[in-house]
């Protein structure tokens, strides 16, 4: 039997792309940058399988000059760049990676929460630009003990975080869309949307975007938050509307923003929300381990040799295209 022609997007790891090899002949674009739409739809009109990343946005147009792809999987928990429907309606299946990404994501995440309270990363800004004068003349931070952190969207890794702040002494609220025995069991109050902005020194985002999730974050949502609140958002930057945290941090309406994702992205190194000196923002490196980058790789391949052999895929969005 001839091997499946496949397409993959961004870099696995050698051993990752070995493994595929044996099975399929791949056309890989391993650059950073974002291949050209017209290049991806010329390369896919042969291909059975398709590796995609977060920055190709999979939809019908890209189905139709597809005609023989069978299988679609990404390297990410996050799919919005993709059209389920569309992959439904051509009975693709599609696959992301969750869960073996939670813990390293929940670090980050709690990295952003300690490192913007306790202002470590300007703490070393400081100290290098030789402003460390006295044990009296430093950036003040403050106290993670018996205070409220909000999460909203209070799923896989948002557990994750949970049990972090625990054990740094914090009250646990939470938002989903509905209440959750297990996330109740874990000692996490839920709570209103609006009440777990009122009450929450600090509030974290994780709720994947979608239509409803898209820009959930505005001037009214900031407004209802404390003045002293940090908002951290990990999920996706467009659920932010980027301009009026901008002006929520300006005007001190609330204290401090973190963030490992931003609209745009990347952000440009001229925004002038990168001038402020209540932000600390990271270039989405949730889930960037070399271990856990490699768990998500090897899923991924699971995913589309599974879907390539017509068998069962091991973490599958589309479940129901299997029945
Ligand atoms: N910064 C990074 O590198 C990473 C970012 N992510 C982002 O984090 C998101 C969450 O990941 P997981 O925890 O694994 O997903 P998950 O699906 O386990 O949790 C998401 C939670 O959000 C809730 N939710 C969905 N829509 C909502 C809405 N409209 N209102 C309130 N709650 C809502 C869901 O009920 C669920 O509990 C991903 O979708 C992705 O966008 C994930 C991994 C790494
Ligand atoms: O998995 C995701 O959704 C990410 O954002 C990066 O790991």
């Amino acid at each position: 039997m001839g091997k499946y022609k496949i397409v993959v997007i961004g870099q696995l790891n050698k051993d990752l792309m070995n493994q595929l090899e044996q099975k399929c002949e791949i056309k890989v674009w391993s650059s950073p940058q974002k291949i050209p739409r017209d290049t991806l739809l010329s390369w896919l009109s042969d291909a059975e399988g398709f590796i995609s990343r977060g920055d190709v946005v999979v939809n019908g147009e890209l189905l139709s000059k597809a005609p023989k792809l069978r299988v679609i999987a990404q390297a990410s928990v996050g799919y919005d760049n993709v059209d389920i429907d569309a992959c439904m309606s051509r009975s693709i299946p599609f696959g992301n990676t969750p869960e073996v990404l939670n813990e390293a994501t929940a670090d980050l995440i709690y990295g952003l929460l300690i490192s913007s309270a306790r202002r470590i990363h300007e703490g070393f800004e400081y100290v290098k630009d030789g402003k460390w004068e006295s044990p009296f003349n430093i950036p003040m931070g403050v106290d993670l003990y018996e205070k409220t952190l909000g999460i909203i969207g209070m799923g896989n890794i948002g557990r994750r975080v949970a049990v972090r702040a625990q054990a740094s002494g914090m009250n646990i609220l939470y938002h989903n869309r509905k209440e959750s025995v297990a996330n109740n069991e874990l000692n996490c109050k839920y709570e209103t949307f609006e009440n777990v902005l009122k009450q929450s020194d600090f509030i974290i985002v994780l709720v994947p975007l979608s239509n409803q999730t898209k820009k959930l974050f505005k001037k009214t949502e900031f407004e209802i938050m404390k003045q002293t609140a940090y908002f951290i958002n990990a999920s996706r930057g467009a659920v932010v509307d980027t301009n009026a945290l901008y002006q929520a941090l300006v005007n001190k309406e609330i204290a401090y923003a973190a963030l490992d994702v931003t609209d745009p992205e990347p952000i440009q190194s001229d925004h002038p929300i990168l001038k402020l000196n209540n932000i600390l923002i990271t270039p989405h490196i949730g889930s960037a381990t070399t271990e856990t980058r490699y768990k998500m790789g090897q899923l991924t391949v699971e995913n589309l040799l599974a879907g390539l052999e017509s068998k069962k895929m091991p973490s599958c969005v589309n479940k129901t295209v299997y029945n």
